[in-house]
């Protein structure tokens, strides 16, 4: 079986690689040479934040690959602190600066409360529809939105969000959220996919993992795969960036799916902060 990457198809048309290459936690000095390496080893798709600091050498990494911009899919997420309309007309003109680019390929409310108690993820939606709306973004969607949350964007606004993308992991299965994505034509994007490494040592995925010669982690990463939803995991180490993209030459029967989907410890498995309160 080839290790070819499965794109999906947005509501809004556009498709985007399932699987992408996470930079939260990467410094920028390490950052340019991370997303090269990424790029070499054939991810084609980069998940970035404002918050992370690091979307400068985003752009210098994909520039050292010697690829064309079309050829690499970009994410980056508004920052808490820009929700104001004005503010964040301004961040997402940043971004692209930083990323010297005139596009995104996706552009992400990055949590639904703004730091600032003045500000409304419904018209900071709004400004994220004229960024669609004049091709700086081809794609919008939101990060750690609840299913309320959605629903308020349902009633209150025009655009359906391309994405949402939420914690997921074996430990926190969040279908609740996934569901309500799935019946609404929002894709799930699953953020800390293999739990910052939390979910490695369980003894059902290590013992799946030995039945079948591979990695935890690619056991975990292609149960995420094979419900659907799209992963970016993290990592600076050379080996570990080439093991996490080789998940497209096997396959997990159903019983071994449900093995792994049983782990969930629902808000106890939580390894980040809440979206109802974080912001
Ligand atoms: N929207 C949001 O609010 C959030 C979005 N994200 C996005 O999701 C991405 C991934 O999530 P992240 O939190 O980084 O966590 P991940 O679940 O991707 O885990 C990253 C950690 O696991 C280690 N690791 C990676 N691959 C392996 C492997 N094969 N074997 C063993 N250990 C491994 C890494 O170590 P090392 O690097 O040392 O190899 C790192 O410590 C982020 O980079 C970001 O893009 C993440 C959090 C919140
Ligand atoms: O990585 C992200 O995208 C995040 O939002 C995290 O930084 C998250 O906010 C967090 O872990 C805060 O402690």
């Amino acid at each position: 079986m080839a290790n070819t990457i499965p794109t999906v198809t947005l509501n809004d048309g556009n498709t985007i690689p399932q699987l992408g290459f996470g930079v939260f936690q990467i410094s920028p000095a390490d950052t340019t040479e991370a997303v090269r390496r990424a790029l070499d080893i054939g991810y084609r798709h980069i998940d970035t934040a404002q918050g992370y600091g690091n979307e400068a050498e985003v752009g210098q990494g994909v520039r050292a690959a010697g690829l064309a911009r079309e050829e690499v899919y970009l994410t980056s997420k508004l920052n808490n602190n820009a929700h104001r309309p004005a503010d964040a007309r301004a961040a997402f003109q940043a971004s692209l600066d930083a990323l010297r680019t005139d596009y995104l390929d996706l552009f992400l409310i990055h949590w639904p409360l703004p730091t600032r108690h003045d500000g409304d993820f419904v018209s900071t939606w709004k400004v994220l529809e004229e960024f669609k709306a004049d091709g700086r973004a081809r794609s919008i969607g939101v990060s750690n939105f609840q299913v309320p949350h959605l629903e308020r964007l349902a009633a209150e606004t025009e655009v359906v969000p391309a994405v949402n993308q939420i914690e997921a992991h074996p430990y926190l299965s969040n279908d609740e959220v996934r569901a309500y994505g799935a019946k609404n034509g929002i894709v799930t994007e699953a953020w800390s996919p293999i739990a910052q490494g939390a979910v490695l040592d369980d003894p059902t995925i290590t013992d799946i993992a030995a039945q079948l010669g591979r990695t935890p982690a690619q056991v975990v990463l292609r149960w995420h795969i094979q419900r659907g939803d799209v992963v970016f995991p993290k990592s600076v180490t050379p080996t570990r960036m080439a093991e996490n993209f080789q998940i497209f030459d096997f396959a997990l029967d159903e019983a071994t799916m449900e093995r792994i989907t049983r782990l969930d410890r629902g808000e106890d498995g939580r390894t980040g902060p809440h979206p109802d309160t974080f912001g």
